[in-house]
């Protein structure tokens, strides 16, 4: 019998992503889609692409009938809305992987200071396995809800968490410079999105203040043992998907041969990490849960790039990924 998967926020583009996945793996099926204003459509009017290959209809979130069905479900919410959401499908006993950033960071205090609002169940926030299995793998195996991992993070913490972990870079100044496709933004209309305000043009924002810095040292520090003082500015590209991060680190008498090394190690057994002689593209990974990353020395400065899909290894992909695990199957099944 396959594992029964439910997607709540079914009119997304996560959503439309795992399941466009899920078609393809063969362990697990579709069986249940929730959305607020869609309810009663067919999956295939709010996503054509999925016409002829899946069909459901879209139903309320009842949580109740949807643990009923589901094995796991993939809560594709937005942050804020998605704790109380995630807390009412455990408790009817389905095993959730939360999309959102609710359960991410390691305490109430951290999430509610970045967040701005107050957690709906904070029993369970710094009570959550991150849902990084390349690190994380034996407590998501057990785990009745996964915080997947943000997407800017998931190409910043890759990189350097090892690195941390075995002493080859300084812990004081680190810059994360990354780059995102627009779906990045999700699918609801923003004026920050629209096509005449992202076409032939790239834009920084959330400089200095965006949430997915404290996630990145935190999730360093429970991986590599170190608070990182640590600067991540992101940017918007006209790309539809992908997410490139440029990250300047000062080496402790290490080179770029070093760091590669420690990567190869690390991500030895790892089937969706690849250090890589060449410099990465967002193109060499579209479509794939494939980090892509590489090293170069630059002076007083080592340079790490990675490349992602914002929508695959960065939400969906990670996603199956981290079901996989939890299912006891290959982490590659489906990917
Ligand atoms: N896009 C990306 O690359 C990534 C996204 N994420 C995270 O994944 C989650 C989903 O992202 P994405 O698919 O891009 O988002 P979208 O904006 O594309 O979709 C969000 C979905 O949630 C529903 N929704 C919106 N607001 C609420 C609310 N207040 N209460 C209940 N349902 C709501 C919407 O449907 P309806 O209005 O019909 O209910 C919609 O189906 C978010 O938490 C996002 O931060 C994580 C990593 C990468
Ligand atoms: C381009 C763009 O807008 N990207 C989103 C990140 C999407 C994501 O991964 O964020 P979560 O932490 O909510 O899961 C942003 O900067 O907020």
């Amino acid at each position: 019998m396959p594992i029964r998967v439910g997607i709540i926020g079914a009119t997304g583009y996560t959503a439309l992503e795992v399941a466009r996945l899920l078609l393809a793996h063969p362990e697990a099926k579709v069986v249940a889609a929730t959305s607020r204003a869609e309810v009663g459509k067919s999956i295939s009017e709010i996503h054509p692409s999925l016409a002829g290959r899946w069909d459901v209809t879209i139903e309320s979130l009842d949580a109740a009938k949807i643990a009923e069905k589901c094995d796991v479900v993939m809560s594709c919410l937005p942050h804020g809305a998605s704790a109380e959401t995630c807390k009412q499908l455990v408790e009817q006993g389905t095993r959730v992987i939360d999309f959102s950033a609710d359960f991410r960071l390691s305490s109430r205090d951290l999430y509610e200071q970045w967040y701005g609002v107050v957690h709906p169940w904070p029993e369970r926030i710094g009570n959550t396995v991150y849902g990084l299995p390349e690190f994380f793998a034996d407590e998501i195996a057990n785990a009745d809800l996964v915080a997947n991992p943000g997407c800017y993070p998931t190409s910043a913490i890759l990189p350097l968490a090892p690195l941390v972990a075995a002493g080859l870079i300084e812990t004081d100044d680190v810059i994360v410079d990354s780059k995102s496709g627009v779906s990045g933004a999700g699918r609801s209309a923003k004026v920050g999105t629209l096509y005449c305000e992202v076409n032939e043009s790239i834009a920084a924002y959330g400089v200095g203040c965006h949430r997915h810095q404290p996630e990145m040292i935190d999730l360093v520090d429970r991986i590599g043992g170190t608070s990182l003082s640590l600067l991540f500015t992101p940017h918007l590209t006209p790309m539809d998907r992908g997410i490139l991060s440029t990250i300047y680190v000062k080496p402790k008498k290490s080179t770029a041969a070093e760091v590669m090394a420690c990567w190869e190690q690390q991500y030895a057994e790892c089937p969706f990490v690849t250090p890589v002689a060449h410099l990465p593209a967002t193109k060499h990974v579209s479509g794939t849960n494939h980090v892509q990353m590489t090293a170069r020395d630059g002076g007083n400065r080592l340079i790490l790039v990675s490349a992602i899909d914002n929508l695959a290894k960065g939400a969906s992909g990670a996603a199956i990924q981290n079901m996989n695990v939890m299912f006891g199957l290959p982490q590659t099944a489906g990917l």
